[in-house]
Formats: structure tokens, sequence, C-alpha cells
């Protein structure tokens, strides 16, 4: 769009700076349609899906490092497995400046990500390694396939904590997004052949992975943080 487009000059720019036919006839129509068009409005639309596609993670490591600050406070380190970019790592690393963070996640995904004074990336595959940490954290979808290694390596053996933040439906019925539900569900069939966990489900992996109790605490919309203990 050209920087060129003032409220000042509209005959001259409706007929030079406009090249979409649709862009031209907004014009003749609606004069306002100048000011609509202007960068200043139209710039930010450019970005959206650069922001939706961290959006998630945005809204977690803010909710995460605010509403549930107990569960980090004291922690001297902390792997988040399957990390991506690290936008929830870096928030905690941000909110907690001595908790030292690693993001592990797969050599093409951390390629060109840059750490800071807290903050690391580590690339590599979960199913091999994961490096030692006070607690391990994993968002989302990687749980699901981390937990099928549940038994070849127990988070416990690589850190003393797990904390998981993912979807609990059903807890305590206290939700009523279904369609949200039905959603990611239909979601999990199509990629995964599953479906999101209820805390039934959740308890029983857990109890199968070895683990003797768990707290979870609703974060926002289904999404909880759950601690596991030992
Ligand atoms: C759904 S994304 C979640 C990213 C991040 N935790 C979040 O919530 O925004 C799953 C992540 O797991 C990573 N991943 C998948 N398989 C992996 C493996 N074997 N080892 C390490 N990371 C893996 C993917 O590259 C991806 O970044």
């Amino acid at each position: 769009m050209s920087k060129s487009l003032k409220w000042t000059k509209p005959k001259v720019l409706a007929h030079t700076s406009f090249s979409s036919p649709l862009e031209r006839r907004a014009l003749s129509v609606r004069p306002f349609a100048l000011a609509m068009l202007d960068p200043t409005l139209t710039d930010p639309w450019h970005h959206v899906s650069e922001w939706f596609k961290t959006c998630d993670a945005r809204l977690a490591a803010t909710v995460v490092t605010e509403d549930c600050r107990n569960v980090f406070e004291g922690l001297k380190s902390m792997v988040d497995v399957g990390g991506g970019t690290g936008t929830v790592a870096k928030a905690i690393a941000d909110a907690f400046t001595g908790l030292n963070c690693v993001v592990l996640d797969l050599p093409h995904v951390v390629a060109g990500c840059e750490g800071t004074e807290n903050l690391t990336f580590v690339a590599g595959d979960m199913f091999e390694y994961i490096p030692p940490a006070d607690a391990v954290f994993m968002k989302t979808r990687s749980v699901l396939k981390y937990w099928k290694i549940a038994n070849k390596q127990s988070p416990t053996k690589t850190g003393k904590e797990v904390i998981i933040v993912d979807m609990v439906v059903d807890f305590k019925k206290e939700h009523k997004a279904i369609e949200t539900q039905l959603f990611f569900d239909m979601l999990m069939i199509n990629l995964t052949s599953g479906r999101e966990r209820t805390e039934k489900d959740w308890a029983k992996l857990f109890s199968t992975a070895g683990f003797t109790s768990y707290k979870i605490t609703p974060v926002f919309g289904l999404r909880s943080l759950i601690e596991l203990s030992s």
C-alpha cells in the first residue's frame, strides 16, 4: 500500500496509487475509504497471521506467570519439552529471573532462536534426551507423544517436578465451552485418532506413568495447569 495515501489528495491518489479495481471502486463510492485504506489501519492486519501463530502460547504464558506464580517460585531450573520457539519459556524466564529455562525442541525449530541470560535453546529429540532440570514443563500436544515413552524414561528421573499445561475437559463440570471442546475433539480425531482428555483420562495416564498425585488448576477456558508428583 502506497504511503502517499492521504486525505488531502483524494482525486490524484484515486487515479495513481490504487491498483486494484476494488480499491478504485471503493474510493469512487465512498471518500472515507481513503481513511480505511490508510496504512496506519491496514498494516496491522498484515501481521495478524504472525500474531495468531503465537497467540495461544502468549496467552498461556501470561496466565501461567500471573495466576500460577507459586508453581515456579523456588525453582532453579526448568526444561520446556517441545517448547517451540520459546514463547512460553521466555515469559517464564522473564518473570522469574533466578530460574534458568531451557527450551528443548527439534533442530529445525530452534535453529536461529536466540537465548537470553537465563534462557537457552537445546536442539534435540525428546525421545532421546531431556536436559536435567528441577522441573519438566510441557504445554499442549507435545505431551501426547511424550507420555508414550513414560515407561522408558520417567520425567521424574529428569526433573523433580512435572508441570503440564493442557486441556482437561469436563473438569468439575465448570466449563461451558462445549463448542470449543467439540472442535478440539474433532481436531484430535483427525490428527491423532485421539480426543481431548477428561480428568479421569489424565489420572489413568499419570498413574500408569508412576505418579501418585496430581493437582489441576484451571487457568483459562478448557486449559489447566497440572502439577505432578510421585
Ligand atoms: C504443538 S507444538 C507446542 C509448542 C509449545 N509447547 C507451545 O505450546 O506453544 C509441539 C512441539 O513439539 C515439538 N516436538 C515434536 N516432536 C519432538 C521431539 N521428538 N523432540 C523435541 N520436540 C519435539 C514440535 O517441534 C513442536 O514445537
